[in-house]
């Protein structure tokens, strides 16, 4: 395993779309949720879709079959199991939901390549509807950050990540594209790396002032640019390391010499 945690938003950097949008979209919910939207929050209006959907006579079949067409770039998954094969830690922090993201990993064979999901919960009831819940239950305690949604702040799990990381000077790099990926980015250390998506939210937030991210900031376009930056940023974060291992095995050795130089020559004399 390398020292690299790769820590990656799902909708529009793994999934070229959101899935929400693409799940209501698909089944012909789109006006009923535009109308709504306005009334609850984002997290709350989609449970309350999926209680629409289930009325409306739509199936978790039928949730199950738009999202395996879900749009996805050709290079994201050579690129998320090259990262794997190079020892990278993967996760998943999302502001979708669990059962929208296993159904779509475990349908393009790649839910085994992650470590770590951290998202909303979704689960499919007795009756057979769609739950989605909020990842922080924002009726019992807010979390407390001002950048983010109230179901989820992206920026306490890094904290959770990093502390959980800390012991093994373990880097990390984050991909992500909205404006829930700010926060995490603020929270980012001077040795990790933040790709976000050129010209969509996140990046339009880094660019009003980069001098906030502590962070090296590495852009990409689209799935063939992930596919370069994230491979590369791995590349040169594994030379780097071999190069520290390097240069801490010389000093050990320079130490080991003035050590032995540093002993007395003659023996002492026993009287
Ligand atoms: C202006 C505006 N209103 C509402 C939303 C809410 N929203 C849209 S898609 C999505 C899921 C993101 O998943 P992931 O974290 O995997 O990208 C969420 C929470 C937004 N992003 N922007
Ligand atoms: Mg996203």
């Amino acid at each position: 395993m390398s020292g690299i945690v790769v820590v990656f938003d799902f909708d529009k950097t793994i999934v070229d779309v959101d899935s929400d949008n693409w799940v209501i979209d698909e089944l012909g919910f789109t006006d009923l949720f535009n109308r709504l939207l306005p009334t609850m929050p984002w997290n709350s209006l989609m449970d309350r879709m999926m209680m629409e959907l289930h009325s409306h006579g739509k199936t978790i079949q039928d949730v199950e079959r738009v999202l395996r067409t879900i749009p996805l770039h050709p290079r994201v998954i050579p690129a998320i199991k090259a990262a794997h094969a190079l020892g990278c830690d993967l996760r998943i922090v999302s502001d979708a939901n669990m059962f929208f993201i296993e159904t779509i990993l475990n349908h393009l064979g790649i839910r085994a390549y992650f470590s770590e999901i951290n998202t909303n919960p979704g689960y499919v009831n007795e009756e057979g509807r769609l739950r989605i819940l909020p990842y922080h239950d924002f009726n019992k305690a807010s979390h407390g950050c001002t950048l983010c949604p109230p179901n989820m702040c992206k920026g306490l799990i890094i904290d959770r990540i990093q502390e959980s990381i800390s012991q093994e000077n373990k880097r990390i790099i984050y991909l992500g594209d909205g404006s829930g990926d700010y926060c995490p980015s603020l929270r980012l250390k001077e040795n990790d790396f933040m790709m976000p998506r050129k010209n969509f939210p996140v990046w339009d937030l880094i660019c009003k002032d980069p001098s906030v991210i502590k962070a090296e900031i590495n852009g990409w376009s689209d799935g063939e640019e992930l596919e370069q930056v994230l491979l590369h940023l791995i590349n040169k974060i594994s030379i780097e390391e071999k190069a520290h291992l390097i240069s801490s095995d010389c000093k050990l050795q320079t130490l080991s010499v003035s050590a032995l130089e540093s002993l007395p020559k003659v023996l002492p004399v026993r009287p």
